[in-house]
């Protein structure tokens, strides 16, 4: 076969375990994302969701395995990644405009000392619009809402041009325009071929959102497309007793008509 035909997954992981002072929190996760899909990750807190896509870039030690991204090692493919992380975990306060923190999406495009070229303005810039913000370029970050804040950091990824997004929590306290803009513009992206990997709380909207799930408690629950993966089981094995009112998903799950669903009767776990 034309080794130019050939579609590499955007992700395999395999046998990877990560630990913090030697206790493992990731054990033995095995998964293959295809490229272009909008991927959940969804599980209960602490299940290690954050870890895996910290470990996955290469910004945690691994206990085991290895990763792999569009069939190449993390150091060769860096360029083509990009990440939002939580937004409690960025200090809001640095002095820096809206702009500046867009701009520093074109830094590994830039090379070492080279300044951002009117080119890079206007990627910037395009890339404020397109998450409606362009009316705050000269705002210090600090002055910024929760809303504005995430929507920042959205454009800041669009402006490195990635092929692969991973976002931690890119919904944590935005409101509910805010998340359907959101998850519009992640829709354009993966339709453009990116492949976009969310952490996500949410279990009302799942079915909604994503195209592939990635269900996660320390082991890999389950990893495929939504329609196959998020059942009653699955998200018994995931959720244990966490899940306090089953029946609430079981009827998204009803409503949304999936093949291979069956009723969920009222569980109080
Ligand atoms: N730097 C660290 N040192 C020690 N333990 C850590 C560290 N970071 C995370 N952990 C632990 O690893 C486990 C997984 O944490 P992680 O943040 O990945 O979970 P999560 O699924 O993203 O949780 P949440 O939904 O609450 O954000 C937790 O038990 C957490 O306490």
């Amino acid at each position: 076969m034309d080794n130019e035909n050939i579609v590499y997954p955007a992700l395999e992981v395999h046998d990877l375990t990560v630990a913090f002072d030697r206790k493992p929190v990731l054990w033995n996760i095995d998964l293959t994302l295809p490229e272009g899909k909008l991927v959940g990750i969804v599980g209960p807190n602490g299940a290690g969701k954050s870890t895996l896509i910290k470990a996955v870039m290469g910004l945690l030690p691994l206990s085991s395995g290895y990763v792999k991204l569009f069939d190449q090692p993390i150091n060769d493919v860096r360029k083509r990644i990009s990440y939002v992380p939580q937004r409690e975990s960025v200090d809001w306060d640095f002095p820096a405009s809206v702009l500046d923190v867009v701009l520093m999406g074109r830094y590994s495009k830039l090379g070492l000392f080279k300044r951002p070229r009117k080119a890079d303005y206007d990627v910037a810039l395009d890339c404020l619009k397109k998450v409606g913000m362009e009316a705050y370029i000269n705002r210090q970050i600090s002055q910024l809402s929760g809303g504005q804040q995430q929507r920042t950091f959205l454009a800041r990824a669009l402006a490195q041009q990635a092929d692969i997004y991973f976002m931690d929590e890119p919904f944590a306290g935005v409101d509910a325009a805010t998340e359907k803009a959101i998850i519009n513009l992640l829709r354009t992206m993966t339709e453009a071929k990116k492949t976009v990997i969310v952490v996500h709380h949410d279990l009302q909207s799942v079915t909604q959102y994503f195209d592939w799930l990635l269900m996660l408690n320390t082991r890999l629950i389950a990893c495929g497309p939504t329609s196959t993966v998020f059942t009653q089981q699955n998200l018994q094995e995931t959720y244990g007793g966490k899940l306090t009112l089953l029946s609430d998903v079981g009827d998204l799950i009803r409503r949304e008509n999936f093949p291979n669903r069956e009723g969920v009767t009222r569980k109080v776990l």
